[in-house]
Order: C-alpha cells, then sequence, then structure tokens
C-alpha cells in the first residue's frame, strides 16, 4: 500500500484505533526518554488525547510546544488553541512546561520568543495532524521548506474546514502564527494522524507525490522517522 519507503504508514480501522496506536508510540518515546513533545491541536488528536488522559502516564518532566495558535484569540477564548489543550490535555495531565504562542502578542515579538523557546527545547516527538490541503501546523501550500515560526494567513480552504468550530466563517481569524516547516522537520521522530475520506488526497500526496512546497507535508518524505497513522478512509487513496 505504501509505495513510499520514507514514510511509515501504518493503516487502523478508524479514529478510535488510531488514537490507541499514537498512545504506544507515545509510550514508547516516553520510556526512551522523551524530553519533549511537541503536540498539534484540532480534532484529529482528541483520541490520542483521551488515551493519554485516561492513562497513568507521568509527562512532569516533558515540556510541550504546540505548533501553532489564532492571532486575536485570547488563550481563554474557547476556539483558541490553548483553551484546546489545557482541556484536552493539561488540566488532566500535568507536564513540566508549556508553549504555545501568544495570538495577543506583536509579531515580532511573539516570533522571536517562540523559534528561541523551540531553540531551546529540541523536540524529541512531533505530533500533526493534516489540513485538507496537506497543510500542517498552519503552513499552508506555497510555505517555504526553510520557514520558521512566523505569522500566516489562512487560506479559504482552511477558514471553510475551521468554520464548523466557529458561529460563522467570518468569525474565524484570518491569521496564525505557527512553527515553520523547518521547525517541523527538526524534531527527532514525527507522527501524523489523519482520519476520514476528507484527509485521503492529503495523505496520498504527502506520501506519494513529488516533494513540493504545493504540499506542505511532502516534505515528511526527506525526515529520518516519520509515521503516519491513518484510517482505511484516510488511506484509500494510497
Ligand atoms: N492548524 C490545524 C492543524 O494543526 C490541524 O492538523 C488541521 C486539521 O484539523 P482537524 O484535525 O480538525 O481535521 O487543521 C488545523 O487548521
Amino acid at each position: 500500500m505504501n509505495s513510499n519507503k520514507n514514510i511509515e504508514v501504518v493503516v487502523v480501522k478508524d479514529a478510535q484505533e488510531g488514537g490507541k496506536k499514537a498512545f504506544e508510540y507515545v509510550k514508547q518515546s516516553l520510556e526512551e526518554g522523551m524530553k519533549v513533545m511537541g503536540l498539534a491541536t484540532g480534532s484529529t488528536p482528541e483520541t490520542l488525547y483521551t488515551e493519554l488522559r485516561n492513562s497513568d502516564l507521568d509527562f512532569s518532566n516533558v515540556t510541550a510546544i504546540n505548533l501553532d495558535e489564532y492571532i486575536g484569540l485570547p488563550g481563554d477564548h474557547d476556539q483558541s488553541y490553548s483553551y484546546f489543550m489545557n482541556e484536552n490535555l493539561f488540566k488532566a495531565k500535568p507536564f513540566k512546561e508549556t508553549h504555545i504562542p501568544n495570538g495577543l502578542a506583536s509579531e515580532e515579538e511573539e516570533t522571536a520568543r517562540y523559534n528561541k523557546v523551540i531553540e531551546d527545547h529540541p523536540i524529541d516527538l512531533q505530533i500533526l495532524g493534516i489540513g485538507t490541503n496537506a497543510h500542517v501546523g498552519f503552513n499552508e501550500p506555497g510555505s517555504s521548506f526553510d520557514s520558521l515560526t512566523r505569522k500566516v494567513e489562512l487560506t479559504e480552504e482552511t477558514i471553510e474546514a475551521n468554520k464548523r468550530f466557529f458561529e460563522s466563517a467570518d468569525d474565524v481569524p484570518r491569521y496564525a502564527y505557527s512553527m515553520g516547516l523547518a521547525s517541523i522537520m527538526s524534531a527527532d521522530k514525527i507522527m501524523l494522524l489523519a482520519y476520514g475520506e476528507n484527509k485521503a488526497e492529503a495523505v496520498a500526496n504527502a506520501v506519494n507525490g513529488p516533494v513540493t512546497e504545493e504540499v506542505p507535508a511532502s516534505i515528511l518524505q526527506k525526515h529520518k522517522d516519520v509515521v503516519f497513522i491513518v484510517d482505511e478512509a484516510a488511506a484509500s487513496k494510497l
């Protein structure tokens, strides 16, 4: 099924099974001494976070670094990624430190601050979701493979996909701070999760397509240790 030897693809039945499989990888990383874990938001990692919350794994020696945050939303806004992480993971599972971009801070200061956070805490395991247009974090098509944390403009496709969490598309922020593709690639290990038929094309392009900035996740073909955990629907175009 997987014709690209660089990306290991594990196919599971559904998101529930995906959460359990992803949990095993996280557990193994912890056993191997993981100190810094890169975290993702969106609906995809929810089943993994449920497994983590319900486990007895101890993250009190692990630093968490999140991929991105909407610009303009305060951390206590119920659609901010900061709020999502607190509710889905951090309240139940304390980490040593948690880092997430501050959506209210100024661009210059915040991007410099966040790049320093990543530089000071090399990521052992990075969790990723994937957008329907193959974005990772908020690195939309056209993002440079050399990019670090910066302000990004969301595409219409992403605004459409994310409006389900807001009252209307007009309420979806237009900009975000996102870790760049080079920052993501600097992680020692990467685990990308994807569930559902609407991710099938993005997954196929990322795994088997050309490595191009038009398909941000395709850069993962160049990483030495990457696994995709996808359900049967998301694997259907591989
Ligand atoms: N910035 C996030 C990504 O980190 C996430 O992976 C992706 C998919 O979201 P979902 O998991 O809800 O499909 O879109 C969002 O825009």
